[in-house]
């Protein structure tokens, strides 16, 4: 693990100085993790797209006077579940607003229609129900939870996530990107995090870079995580996200990340944090992502055989044999893994329920069949 100092001194590597940050960042995932890649077959459900919070960046989210403001129905939800299932997704990817009811009176009328007063319980019901009528893995990703409610989760979800973004109380100001967000204050998040941790619940988290934060904040975001898991053990992923300006957001004209600033990113996040937490950086949100490959990542996190990234929608997935094909170019193979990584399966219901224990078992033979059949395919 290299220091903060070290880490702030390479804010601007770039040409030789960024390559070889990068070797030394690419030598330790091999140590680690090997000479594979992994992803997750999975489907997006995005139970709600209203949201008491607006980030300046986000396009997810809906105003209840658009037409397009929803709450899924049950049916809806298993629909896509069933089909995913049928294309051999083995996660279904609960990603949603945070606490529309406590703005909206739309979201009120919509959840009382299913029978329900908040978000979190229709959320709990209709894990509950993916996990009864198909094979999926339900991972959920709700944002800032409380302890009661992240306990109250963990028997209907495999794994669960929410990105850290940043730790910079800045960004809450007016004019900065979750400004009037009550729930990216870092406090909530490192909240969640803490409280994920005492309840044993495989976690992701992440941050997204290009919001307005330093490099240094980057950093200390980063340590922020690095702590959490010294204390818990819990983060099983930690994404590496860039921020895409979209159309019609506060954001429109915010300059992006370029790929030197991903792959110092990435690069550091692999040098800072401990071995054990896999890096993941998402192919569909940078054409050149196979450059992440040499600077230290080894997932690609969920890739859509069925739907599109709701949250980037714009955005493409690539095809999962060109993917393949990235890898191998450099050595790399490709497999499928589960929501929630191998190390967290077998540890005594530590951090699955026995319900899940069972159904994450049954998965994993199909997920190494599928990851043979992929580097057959393409070899
Ligand atoms: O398709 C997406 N999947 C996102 N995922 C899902 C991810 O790609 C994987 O499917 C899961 O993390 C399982 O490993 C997230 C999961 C989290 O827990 C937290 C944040 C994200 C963010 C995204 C995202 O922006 N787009
Ligand atoms: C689910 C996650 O999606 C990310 N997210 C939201 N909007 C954008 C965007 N414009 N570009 C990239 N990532 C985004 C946030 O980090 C959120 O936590
Ligand atoms: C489009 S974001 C979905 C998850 C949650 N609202 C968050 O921001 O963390
Ligand atoms: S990023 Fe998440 S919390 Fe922020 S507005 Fe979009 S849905 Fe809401």
């Amino acid at each position: 693990m290299i220091s903060v100092s070290e880490a702030i001194s390479y804010e601007f590597a770039t040409g030789p100085d960024l390559y070889a940050l990068c070797q030394q960042a690419a030598k330790a995932r091999d140590n680690a993790w090997g000479k594979q890649l992994t992803y997750s077959k999975k489907v997006f459900i995005p139970l709600t797209n209203m949201c008491r919070d607006s980030c300046g960046y986000c396009t997810f989210v809906q105003s209840p006077d658009s037409p397009h403001s929803n709450v899924m129905t049950p049916q809806q939800v298993l629909k896509t579940a069933h089909e995913g299932a049928a294309l051999d997704c083995k996660e279904a990817l609960f990603s949603l607003g945070e606490r529309p009811e406590e703005r909206h009176q739309k979201a009120r009328d919509l959840l009382a229609a299913l029978g329900y007063d908040n978000t979190l319980d229709y959320l709990h019901d209709q894990c509950e129900s993916v996990l009864t009528h198909t094979t999926l893995l339900p991972h959920v990703n709700a944002g800032a939870l409380s302890f009661d409610e992240l306990k109250r989760l963990k028997p209907v979800a495999a794994s669960m996530g929410m990105m850290l973004e940043n730790v910079s109380n800045e960004l809450l100001k007016q004019g900065q990107a979750h400004y009037a967000c009550p729930d990216k204050t870092p406090k909530r998040r490192l909240d969640t995090i803490e409280q994920a941790g005492r309840l044993d619940i495989a976690f992701t988290t992440g941050i997204l870079i290009g919001i307005g934060e330093s490099w240094e904040e980057r950093v200390l975001s980063l340590i922020a995580i690095r702590d959490r898991h010294l204390a818990y053990g819990h983060i099983q992923e930690v994404i590496i996200q860039n921020f895409r300006a979209k159309v019609g957001t506060a954001m429109a004209g915010c300059q992006e990340p370029d790929l030197d600033d991903m792959k110092r990113t990435i690069a550091v996040a692999r040098l800072i944090l401990p071995d054990d937490i896999s890096i993941q950086a998402p192919p569909n949100l940078e054409v050149e992502y196979g450059s992440y490959i040499n600077a230290g990542i080894n997932d690609w996190g969920g890739i859509s055989p069925l739907t599109k990234d709701f949250i980037n929608p714009e955005r493409a997935w690539p095809q999962i044999s060109s993917v393949a094909q990235a890898c191998n170019g450099l050595g790399y193979s490709l497999a499928e893994r589960l929501t929630i990584y191998d190390r967290f399966q077998h540890q005594d219901h530590k951090y699955l329920t026995p319900n899940l224990t069972q159904r994450v078992a049954a998965l994993v033979s199909r997920a190494a069949h599928a990851s043979r059949q992929l580097q057959g395919d393409i070899a």
